[in-house]
């Protein structure tokens, strides 16, 4: 009955409009060695997407395809319909998709409210750039503190972001990259190096950030995968393996079987 049938069941190309950001023949050659090679990708909007796969799988490569730190060997990108395969970073950030952890990187030496209004300065233009006066930022700060206050930082604002703990810094990097109001989100590996006790509320505040926007996470932890992305991508060799729900790539022969390959090499 098509009624049962969820939206990532239907045909992926049957309403190209849904999706955010799509990728084509996807390919990129590192001398003669494909590190991502032939991979279609199309990530719908307004939903938390993972790439995910055993270690050398070709995720890092294509997250820098797909945010433009790379430039493919062969293949198209396109976001909200537009060939961006060309384009720059930070073009592309203008047009609304944004990587976290790098465009918004964090000043170590200024307090967390001073990280969040510089990315506000950034995303505003000229008119709030950082030399002006104090008062020509004002308005900015009232922004700022709504943010922080969002990723649970409201407490912490007027600590450097040096001083912040390893979980907090990526809350205020998240705050910094909504600072940007991005249409879709890239993160790279959000709880990579935390400890057990910081990764339940970066997953919560992912989940809350995402409200609203498209979000594409290149993630190891599995369990952040399950709870948290409502459609999985998965990599092997630098080509797509398989991609569905996470009750289905969990299950899928290949994947259990790319996994247990990817533990055996370590
Ligand atoms: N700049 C480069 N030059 C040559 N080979 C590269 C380069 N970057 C990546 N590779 C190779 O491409 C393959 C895919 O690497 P990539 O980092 O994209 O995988 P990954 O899935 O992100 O791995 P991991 O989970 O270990 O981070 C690997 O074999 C890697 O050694």
């Amino acid at each position: 009955m098509s009624e049962t049938l969820s939206l990532d069941e239907r045909r992926p190309d049957a309403d190209a409009s849904a999706y955010a950001l799509t990728a084509r023949g996807l390919t990129k050659q590192f001398g003669g060695f494909h590190a991502v090679k032939n991979v279609d990708l199309s990530i719908r909007r307004g939903s938390i997407h993972a790439l995910i796969g055993p270690n050398g799988a070709g995720k890092t490569t294509c997250f820098n395809l797909l945010t433009k730190t790379l430039t493919p060997t062969a293949g198209t990108i396109t976001f909200e319909g537009r060939d961006i395969t060309g384009m720059r970073a930070a073009d592309v950030a203008r047009l609304g998709l944004v990587r976290s952890f790098q465009i918004s990187a964090t000043f170590p030496h200024l307090t967390a409210l001073e990280n969040v209004r510089v990315a506000l300065q950034s995303a505003y233009g000229k008119a709030f750039h950082f030399w002006r006066s104090l008062s020509a930022v004002e308005p900015l700060n009232a922004r700022a503190e709504e943010l922080l206050d969002r990723v649970g930082l409201a407490q912490s604002r007027n600590l450097t972001a040096a001083e912040l703990s390893y979980g907090k810094k990526r809350a205020l990097e998240i705050a910094t990259t909504l600072a940007l109001d991005p249409q879709i989100m890239l993160l790279d590996e959000p709880t990579a190096g935390m400890g057990h006790e910081d990764i339940e509320p970066i997953t919560e505040l992912i989940r809350e950030a995402a409200k609203g926007r498209t979000v594409l996470i290149v993630e190891h932890n599995l369990s952040v995968v399950s709870t948290l992305c409502d459609r999985i991508t998965v990599l092997q060799h630098g080509q797509l393996l398989t991609e569905g729900s996470y009750a289905e790539v969990s299950s899928n022969p290949d994947v259990i079987t790319a996994y247990m390959g990817g533990v055996d090499d370590d």
